[in-house]
């Protein structure tokens, strides 16, 4: 499909171009993080410089805020925004109700909020963050530095009384020091490799004294599009159960981002 991209990054970068089709003019739009996102955001960038669309992006991240403001996105806060029509966000892990595991990039507690202050959640995603089940990708649950070591044992307590397999849990990292987020806070991850009740399981986590939000999100997303390699794409929609399959072809205009 493309000479210089992988065929993973060619299949995201098909879904973000997909995704942005849907966005329509005049539309408040929630930004999400990741790579994929951030081809979404590039592209929605093309479209504002070469058609003109006029929107208004309410980023999930610092990283997302400032790419956005690069590529010429109307940026505002969620306060500002109030209500959004749409929320465009990559995900780790994406099961077949549509339910996610999200965060891997740190940025899941903006990104949920934004997203449920969305009418529609749109995931773009290659192919391998299909799965049958959530859990094979570490759940992350971010907690505030106050106390976290507590606020861990805590989660795994509330772990070992679950019908979910694997109990390990870890400290995020960046380098020597505890990752920390852009709310200044520091994330878990559980090493559950299957999740029983994610409801339940995500109603348990943010019980916790010093939790502040995991990375489980339970139908808040709307519509997931597939990315594949060969720049096919499949987009399914849970609500309406319709299901798109289509190709993208690589424009010449795309030659900029690869
Ligand atoms: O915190 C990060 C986000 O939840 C990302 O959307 C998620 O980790 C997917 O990222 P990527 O598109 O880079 O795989």
């Amino acid at each position: 499909m493309s000479d210089t991209l992988s065929p993973i990054d060619t299949a995201k970068f098909v879904a973000a171009k997909r995704a942005v089709e849907f966005v329509e003019d005049g539309m408040k739009l929630g930004l999400g993080t990741g790579s994929t996102a951030a081809w979404m955001v590039k592209l929605l960038g093309e479209r504002i410089r070469t058609e003109g669309l006029r929107v208004t992006g309410v980023p999930t991240s610092s990283r997302t805020a400032a790419l956005a403001r690069q590529v010429g996105v109307n940026v505002v806060s969620l306060d500002e925004a109030k209500w959004l029509d749409l929320t465009i966000d990559g995900a780790d892990e994406f099961d077949p109700d549509l339910n996610l595991i999200k965060g891997g990039g740190g940025a899941l507690l903006q990104e949920k909020i934004v997203a449920t202050a969305s009418d529609q959640m749109l995931v773009i995603s290659d192919i391998s963050k299909q799965v049958e089940t959530l859990g094979a990708f570490p759940l992350p649950v971010e907690v505030i530095p106050f106390g976290w070591q507590t606020s861990k044992a805590l989660v795994e307590e509330a772990l070992s009384s679950m019908d979910v397999l694997g109990e390990t849990s870890t400290l995020r990292m960046n380098g020597d020091r505890a990752f920390v987020t852009d709310e200044g806070n520091h994330i878990i991850d559980l090493h559950l490799q299957r999740i029983g009740n994610a409801r339940q399981l995500s109603l348990v986590l943010n019980q916790i004294p010093g939790v502040v939000e995991n990375g489980l999100f339970i139908d808040i997303c709307d519509i997931v599009i597939i990315g594949h390699g060969d720049g096919r794409v499949e987009a399914r929609d849970i609500n309406t159960g319709a299901v798109e399959e289509g190709h993208v072809e690589l424009a010449e205009s795309d030659n900029i981002f690869l």
